[in-house]
């Protein structure tokens, strides 16, 4: 089926009326149950210590380690920006959605195109979509920037984006080389298999409120098909949760932390030792939430696969190795599998 764009999640019901049947899961059907669920002890690391040499930098190093081998995310705190600017990068994106339709529809994206502004992308007439809006732009290397997607305002949308950008590269090139030290192997063994064609990717998620959490979400659940994921929260409004031994959590509100999760190209190449994590998006009737995904993905032409040091006897390779791996994941996605799967031995 050829792909349709929809009308976005944020205009449906303006003028009240009914949830659109393609948002509805069957009852019980989207997984949330009645009962909340637990909040997960998420944690949090201190990303200043992580280059340091004394006991307190190979205590963080462990902490890294065993965070993203058991709920493959953390908490960053320490991490050089300042609690103003983050308010920024939130209020750029809130500023955005909060624009007059018109002015949002400047940036839409078209068929076929993940980037610019839209929602789901209809793929199948079974899909149930998801309860958001997004903004989606490539913001590094500079020259896979489309500005046309850009939006003109906030004046100062640019700026922030490109601000926040450059400090997540750095941030990303500590983690991949604290990564590689806290398993014990040489430091930019990860960082190799990144090649000269790593991007980043940016997504605005917009959650308008939405009058049946029960049968919505606001994000099915995934795992990213990056190799680190940052993310920055909503700071008032939760909604993000997490699979752990099977079970669903919430994940708590830090403000000002950037939440941290390793994607399914970090998995591959530490040979399953560090673990992307399931996680989806429930939806609230009374407020809207904003967050900020940003992607670190390796050159699609370089082989990714697990660091040979990772791999013996007691570890065999559990992974194959393969170049794309976004192209794997969205073919596999859309068939409704986890695409990590695809690529197992
Ligand atoms: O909005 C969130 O809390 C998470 C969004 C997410 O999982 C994603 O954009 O991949
Ligand atoms: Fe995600």
């Amino acid at each position: 089926m050829a792909e349709s764009l929809s009308k976005p999640v944020q205009e449906l019901l303006v003028n009240g009326g009914e949830l659109p049947k393609k948002y509805i899961y069957k009852k019980g059907e989207n997984g949330v149950a009645d009962a909340s669920y637990p909040l997960i002890e998420v944690p949090i690391i201190d990303m200043s210590l992580l280059t340091s040499q004394s006991a307190a930098g190979e205590e963080e190093l462990g902490k890294l380690r065993s965070a993203l081998g058991s709920c493959g995310c953390f908490q960053a705190i320490n991490h050089g920006m300042t609690a103003s600017f983050l308010d920024q990068v939130h209020e750029i994106g809130k500023q955005f959605f909060a624009l007059p339709p018109d002015e949002k529809q400047k940036y839409s994206r078209t068929v076929g195109d993940i980037e610019g502004y839209g929602n789901d992308s209809v793929l199948s007439e079974r899909q149930t979509l998801d309860w958001t809006d997004r903004l989606y732009l490539t913001i590094s290397p500079e020259d896979k920037i489309k500005l046309r997607f850009w939006p003109e305002k906030p004046e100062n949308f640019r700026e922030v984006l490109n601000e926040y950008t450059r400090n997540l590269a750095l941030m990303n090139e500590l983690l991949l080389k604290s990564m590689a030290k806290s398993l014990n192997i040489e430091e930019n063994c990860f960082l190799e298999q990144y090649g000269q064609g790593a991007t980043m990717t940016a997504r605005f998620n917009f959650y308008p409120p939405c009058p049946r959490p029960d049968l919505t979400l606001g994000v099915k659940p995934h795992a990213d098909a990056s190799s680190i994921t940052f993310l920055l929260q909503d700071k008032a409004v939760e909604g993000l949760q997490i699979v752990k031994d099977g079970q669903w959590f919430r994940v708590p509100i830090v403000p000002h932390a950037i939440l941290i999760n390793a994607g399914d190209q970090v998995e591959i190449m530490s040979n399953g030792m560090l673990k992307s994590p399931v996680h989806r998006v429930v939806t609230n009737s009374e407020r809207e939430r904003l967050t900020l995904a940003v992607f670190c993905l390796p050159d699609s032409k370089m082989e990714i696969g697990p660091v040979e040091e990772l791999i013996d006897k007691e570890r065999p390779r559990s992974y194959k190795t393969m170049k794309d791996y976004v192209a794997i994941y969205f073919e596999n996605y859309q068939l409704g599998k986890r695409p990590i799967d695809a690529v197992k031995i």
